[in-house]
């Protein structure tokens, strides 16, 4: 047996059942992967360079299909781990209903059709920008930084960063200063929302082995983390306002959303854990659910403003 399809042993017996489509669907992480492809959505859309309808979902499809295809080669390699953790343990991989080699294979050949697909579809640029997302989220964080680092979701968080910047590429085949700063926002947006999250499910990558920001230095350092980025994760996400994908109602948006992120992140870094148990971790979920709606609304108030400009009804826009 090789190292990594003894690390990715599952569970069998009576957490074992048929896999049905629903858990191959599963590995593809569809719910994650949903904020995902909206993200590379408005990448492409928001882009100087009209695309043909067809053209655009295609593209979109097929990036989707690459994101999918990175969950589940995640799922396959850290089936060791999901099984350790409760929010995971009923994965298809860990649980015995989809076997490793099944996962993989199937990451392994929705990564290869979504790449050439993208690249035919759009551009051979695109599609090589897909591979490299693909890889990151696959290799560079989850078989490396994952396990090896308290920075794994910083670092890592580039994987999930890129989709608006390859949806950018896609409709012009090349990169500006806005798919720049769309990169930067997702970046910087991944710590507070994944440490939210990290806050109140700690115990579980404690047991799993995993060197979470709250595993190694504990809630108070993750705490003060939080605040730090929603801080500085202002700057590119208002910055976005004075360039040509900006406007009106991106700017508003934007002016409300960090004012609300900043202010919950605020709360959280506060908060000792002893206050926080008691409340059962209100804030704390409270902010996780608020990075959700962030990244939506921010990322649609660009669609609109997109929308109002096509229909002639906002002027030229942008300073930077
Ligand atoms: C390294 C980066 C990231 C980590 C470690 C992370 C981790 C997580 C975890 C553990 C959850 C809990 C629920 C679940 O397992 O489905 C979650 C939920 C979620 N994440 Fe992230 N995330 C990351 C990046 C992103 C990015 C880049 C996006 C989108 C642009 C995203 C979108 C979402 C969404 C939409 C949910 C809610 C899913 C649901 O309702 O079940 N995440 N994330
Ligand atoms: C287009 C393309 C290739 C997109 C990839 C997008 C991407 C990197 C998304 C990352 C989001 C995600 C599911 C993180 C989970 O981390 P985890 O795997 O550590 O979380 P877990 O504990 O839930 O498995």
């Amino acid at each position: 047996m090789s190292d990594a399809s003894l690390h990715s042993t599952p569970i069998t017996g009576a957490a074992a059942g048929e896999p049905d489509l629903r858990d191959y669907f599963a590995l593809l992480k569809p719910r994650v992967m949903t904020l995902v492809v909206f993200t590379a959505l408005v990448g492409l859309v928001v882009a100087p360079v009209p695309v043909h309808p067809f053209v655009a979902a295609v593209s979109i499809l097929f990036i989707a299909v690459g994101g999918g295809a990175a969950g589940a080669l995640n799922m396959w390699w850290d089936a060791d781990i999901d099984a350790k953790m409760r929010r995971t343990e009923r994965r298809p991989v860990p649980s015995g209903r989809v076997s490793p080699g099944e996962a993989l294979g199937l990451g392994l050949a929705l990564s290869g059709i979504s790449v050439v697909m993208l690249g035919l579809a759009s551009n051979i640029a695109a599609g090589l920008f897909l591979a490299f997302t693909i890889f990151f989220y696959a290799v560079i964080y989850t078989m490396w930084l994952k396990r090896w680092t308290p920075q794994n979701i910083v670092i890592g968080g580039a994987a999930g960063a890129f989709p608006p910047a390859v949806g950018w590429v896609a409709a012009t085949g090349g990169l500006s200063l806005e798919p720049v700063l769309l990169f930067l926002t997702v970046f910087l947006w991944t710590p507070p929302h994944f440490w939210a999250l990290a806050l109140f499910v700690k115990s579980d990558y404690a047991d799993a082995g995993v060197p979470m920001l709250t595993v190694t230095h504990g809630p108070d350092s993750t705490r003060r983390h939080i605040i730090a980025y929603a801080v500085i994760l202002a700057i590119p996400a208002l910055a976005i306002a004075a360039t040509p994908i900006g406007g009106p109602v991106y700017l508003i948006s934007a002016l409300a959303l960090n004012a609300a992120f900043i202010r919950g992140a605020w709360i959280v870094s506060r908060r000792s854990t002893a206050v926080a148990e008691a409340d059962h971790f209100a804030a704390e979920k409270g902010l996780f659910k608020l990075s959700l709606y962030y990244l939506f609304l921010q990322f649609g108030a660009l669609l609109i403003d997109a929308s109002l400009r096509s229909a002639g009804l906002l002027p030229a826009w942008g300073w930077l």
